[in-house]
């Protein structure tokens, strides 16, 4: 068997046309255009790509962006006094303060990560960081969804792939994909994304100690450890779907945490790095955007 492979540029392509007609109308209506605010910290050349591509992302759907860019010596209390000025700013609909900040290492003051995000005004908290949103998240009444586990309900939904009563096996435990994705996908109310997803869910990480049985046990497999290529095809069901969520850079390269040549060979569909996931998210952010400035 040889996979097929989940086209997750496409359906990005597709929800932000989506997007950009909604804010169209929105802006038709007489409203002022959504906009994002993202905050860059320091130099990562990661960091200054993806902010990129979001800008333009924003730029084609008609949602206006700003960008800041503070040095890696930018204190605690210089990037509290930004957000707090953001927090005010009533053309601002959301705020994004790219991740991760720098480390003492690499030219950073010690910012506090979670400090930053706590001080984000959770009506403006896209990327649904904050502890409220995670809070309502986890009670079922989500006021925006995270960006890549929701993209990823999305790519399945659009790709016709059930989750409904199928055991999902998520290895990861971040805040950011692994913790949200795994409550996202046991709901059984249709608050997180389209559909129900009555998923089964097993939240794994890179401590579970018989990490390559668990997931052979998966009919859909998501790979969100961060680590390249360390899910292997003999830890694959034959037919399973597979989700990789890893953009790890090895040297000119861009990897997933799977194995993709050895996992096509075994999976039923799977995801592209890039290509899969990573446009998803970005799509989300500005989903999530427009939702602010209506709310
Ligand atoms: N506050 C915050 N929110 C984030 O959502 C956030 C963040 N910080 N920090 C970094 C991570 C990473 N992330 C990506 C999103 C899209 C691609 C993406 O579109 N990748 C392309 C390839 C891009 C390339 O060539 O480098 C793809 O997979 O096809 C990658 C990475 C969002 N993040």
């Amino acid at each position: 068997m040889t996979a097929t492979r989940l086209d997750g540029k496409a359906i990005a392509l597709e929800i932000r046309n989506e997007v950009a007609q909604e804010v169209q109308a929105w802006v038709a209506a007489g409203n002022p255009p959504p906009k994002l605010a993202a905050v860059l910290v320091g130099e990562d050349p990661a960091s200054q790509v993806y902010v990129r591509n979001k800008e333009r992302a924003c730029e084609k759907a008609g949602i206006a962006s700003s960008l800041d860019r503070m040095p890696a010596s930018t204190t605690q209390a210089e990037l509290l006094d930004r957000i707090d000025q953001l927090n005010r700013d009533e053309s601002v609909s959301g705020i994004l303060v790219q991740l991760p900040l720098p480390s003492v290492q690499r030219g950073g003051t010690g910012v506090d990560e979670r400090a930053v995000l706590d001080a984000i005004d959770p009506r403006k908290d896209v990327d649904a960081f904050s502890p409220v949103n995670v809070g309502l998240l986890m009670q079922g009444r989500p006021r925006f969804l995270p960006c890549t586990p929701h993209g990823i309900i999305q790519l399945l939904h659009r790709s016709g792939i059930s989750t409904n009563g199928k055991h999902a096996v998520v290895v990861g435990r971040s805040d950011i994909v692994g913790k949200p994705m795994a409550m996202m996908l046991a709901q059984k109310d249709g608050s997180c994304g389209t559909e129900t997803a009555n998923a089964t869910v097993t939240l794994a990480h890179s401590r579970t100690a018989n990490l390559a049985e668990v997931c052979r046990t998966a009919d859909i497999l998501i790979a969100a450890v961060g680590r390249p290529e360390m899910i292997r095809g003999d830890m694959i069901r034959e037919g399973a779907v597979v989700i990789d969520v890893g953009i790890n850079r090895v040297g000119d390269a861009l990897v997933g945490d799977v194995a993709f040549d050895e996992a096509e060979k075994v999976a039923s569909a799977i995801t592209p790095v890039p290509g899969g996931v990573g446009p998803l998210t970005i799509a989300m952010l500005l989903h999530n955007t427009l939702l602010a400035a209506k709310s």
